[in-house]
């Protein structure tokens, strides 16, 4: 006799495939980060091409000679992807927001409250970005690691270049301001004064935003799409049926493609993070840098997602996408 598919599932894969299905990725679905980061590293350090390549951003003195498109900064997916990599994560969220099942179709105190928590947890990778590698209280977190570690801002050239001063009160003048650009140390004074930042402990932000991002859209896609969203509650239901028979075909063809092209796009965001992961993990950084990038964007992401799983009063605030 046949047995039914639920009884040859063993419980942990039920469970398991149960989670996929209500949108809540398990844990181990984050080892895919380590995997990539420690495939590319392993070929840049087996293929000569990279190893040529292959050294610490932070004390690499000057421009190079690319062998490969994405070993050079200004390739055009680092310039117009990563460096405003923010900015498309956030029009990715939003487009969710204005096009899921879970934000736009459910019952109205339903839908308040998961956009709400949606948002609040957009705030907390927001809040862990801005402060991580745009501003604490001063310089970002990893230029404060970069020069607690013994890091500075070398070779500044910026007075080299100008006239040389001629009275000892300019000489003043430049000795202070050489000074103050050494003691500001973030990444950014340190390149606008065309310093190199060298020596310390050069945390990859590449590596830290590309994992939070690429996981903060897939768990929120994953949320927002999932089979938990799509039965409405029952009075919803006859809402929507008496909406349904007025003019069905034209708003719900509409709805439908915005929620697919939003998916894709969502995951087309996802997907080229994951793709610059990799290629910062061949072409730029060390082993350690690169690692304690992704530990950073992993902790956030285990409090923002998976710490509310067991931790009902955190459960409470920041919600569980889809749910
Ligand atoms: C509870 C309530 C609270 C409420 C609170 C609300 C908060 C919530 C509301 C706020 C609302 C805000 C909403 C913002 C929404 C936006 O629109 S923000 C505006 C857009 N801006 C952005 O997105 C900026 C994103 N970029 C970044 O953060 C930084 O550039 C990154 C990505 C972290 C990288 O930093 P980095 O300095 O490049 O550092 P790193 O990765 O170490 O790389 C070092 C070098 O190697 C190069 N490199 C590394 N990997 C690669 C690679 N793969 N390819 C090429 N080059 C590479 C880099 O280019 C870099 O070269 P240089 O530029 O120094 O020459």
């Amino acid at each position: 006799m046949a047995t039914s598919s639920s009884t040859t599932i063993s419980p942990r894969r039920h469970e398991s495939v149960s989670r996929w299905r209500s949108g809540q990725p398990p844990a181990f679905a984050l080892l895919v980060y380590p995997i990539t980061l420690l495939v590319g590293s392993l070929y840049s350090a087996i293929s000569p091409t990279a190893q040529s390549q292959q050294q610490s951003t932070a004390t690499r003195p000057g421009p190079v000679v690319p062998i490969n498109y994405f070993a050079r900064k200004d390739n055009i997916f680092n310039i117009y992807f990563v460096k405003v990599g923010w900015a498309w994560t956030t029009l990715a969220f939003v487009s969710l927001l204005f096009t899921q099942q879970a934000y736009t179709h459910s019952p109205v105190e339903l839908r308040a409250k998961r956009s709400i928590k949606a948002l609040l947890r957009y705030a907390v990778v927001t809040c862990a970005w801005i402060l991580t590698t745009q501003w604490f209280f001063g310089p970002a977190i990893i230029d404060r690691m970069f020069t607690l570690s013994g890091g500075r801002c070398e070779n500044i050239s910026i007075l080299a270049d100008s006239p040389s001063p001629s009275s000892s009160a300019a000489a003043g003048t430049a000795h202070k301001v050489t000074e103050e650009i050494k003691t500001i140390f973030t990444a950014v004074a340190c390149k606008a004064a065309a310093g190199h930042w060298k020596g310390g402990h050069d945390v990859s932000g590449h590596v830290f935003m590309l994992v939070l991002a690429s996981a903060f859209l897939a768990v929120e896609a994953l949320g927002a799409s999932s089979e938990e969203c799509k039965p409405l509650a029952d009075g919803a239901k006859e809402k929507q049926h008496n909406i349904n028979t007025m003019d069905h075909s034209a708003v719900a063809d509409i709805d439908d493609r915005f929620k697919v092209w939003s998916l894709r796009f969502v995951w087309g965001v996802a997907l080229l993070s994951w793709w610059m992961l990799l290629m910062t993990a061949i072409w730029f950084h060390t082993w350690l840098e690169k690692l304690s990038g992704l530990l950073i964007a992993i902790s956030v992401i285990y409090i923002t997602y998976y710490l509310p799983r067991t931790l009902t009063s955190w459960r409470y605030v920041i919600g569980i996408p889809g749910i």
